[in-house]
């Protein structure tokens, strides 16, 4: 007989997750897994077993990944500068070659290793297979710092989602199997485009209109001036953040994609810490959850 205390605590927890599991039955859940949370063995495990348990739990879980650092060190290693301008990567046509091997070959199949060592089957794609997603070339303005002129950017093959066809994905929802998705994709030019990884996961929980958009990255969520965790958000107070400063760098196009998934259909959107294990699972089968959750 278990001690009664570990007992209870064990009880409490499944009573707390099981009428989440069943909130969540049939419903997909997009999870952009970003480059800064992956690289640690054990927790890239717990990352594939919380998305196993998804499938097994019969939610429909769709994991598109990024991969930012791991192309900057290949790209060093073969002696490529790394630009970025905007938070977007700088892609000329030799840069192209390497996004597209480092996600869509090793990061891709990486994944899909480990979610099929937890015993499930999960298929590597990107934007080009099932003609799942076309591409333009992105357009972006800056201005530069003390100066109020806009400027247009160009960087090269960076591209913006246009097009999303649901129709491979509706397939896999109904099958055995987990799309893991890297964020490239061709264009209707025939060209190959690099797109920001969290743009492309805003674009496929959109046009799936997923319950729930989780963003894995390598803070606990959106923080106050005080470096405090907030637990939601309201669409009004991030814009006020950001107008503020406190959303300030990565964090804001992060945020934007948010916004721009709540008004594509998207239920709710949660900024989380992907270095904390089993992160997935806590924020979609707790009351307390995880991150920050953004809402309408
Ligand atoms: N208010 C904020 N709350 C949390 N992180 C913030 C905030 N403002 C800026 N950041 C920065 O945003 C970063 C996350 O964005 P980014 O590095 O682009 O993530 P990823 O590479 O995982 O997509 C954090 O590491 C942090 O430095
Ligand atoms: C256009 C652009 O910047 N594309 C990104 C795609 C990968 C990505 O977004 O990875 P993370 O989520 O790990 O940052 C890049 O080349 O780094």
């Amino acid at each position: 007989m278990p001690d009664i205390e570990s007992f209870s605590r064990d009880a409490a927890v499944l009573s707390q997750a099981l009428p989440y599991m069943q909130r969540y039955e049939g419903k997909t859940v997009v999870v952009k897994y970003g480059g800064h949370a992956m690289g640690d063995v054990e927790l890239g495990q717990a990352f594939a077993r919380d998305i196993a348990l998804l499938k097994q739990s019969k939610v429909n879980p769709i994991v598109v990944h990024g991969g930012g650092p791991q192309i900057a060190s290949m790209l060093k290693n073969l002696g490529i500068e790394s630009k970025f301008e905007g938070g977007l990567r700088v892609t000329d046509k030799r840069t192209m070659e390497v996004v597209e091997m480092v996600l869509a070959g090793s990061i891709n199949k990486e994944i899909v290793a480990l979610i099929n060592a937890e015993g499930e089957w999960a298929i590597g794609l990107c934007g080009k297979d099932g003609n799942m997603v076309f591409a333009k070339k992105a357009t972006k303005t800056v201005k530069d710092p003390g100066s109020n002129i806009e400027r247009e950017l160009d960087l090269g093959f960076v591209g913006e989602p246009v097009e999303v066809d649901r129709t491979l994905l509706d397939l896999l929802a109904r099958s055995e199997m987990i799309p893991v998705i890297a964020p490239v994709a061709p264009g209707r030019d025939g060209q190959t485009y690099n797109i920001n990884a969290d743009t492309f996961a805003g674009a496929i929980a959109g046009s799936l209109g997923a319950k729930r958009l989780l963003f894995l990255t390598d803070v606990d969520g959106v923080l106050d001036a005080n470096k405090k965790l907030i637990p939601e958000l309201s669409a009004r107070d991030a814009r006020a953040l950001i107008a503020d400063g406190t959303i300030n760098g990565g964090m804001i196009p992060k945020v934007e994609t948010c916004l721009e998934a709540l008004d594509n259909g998207v239920e709710g959107v949660v900024i989380l810490n992907g270095k904390t294990p089993h992160v997935v699972l806590v924020e979609l089968f707790t009351a307390h959850g995880a991150g920050t959750l953004i809402v309408r």
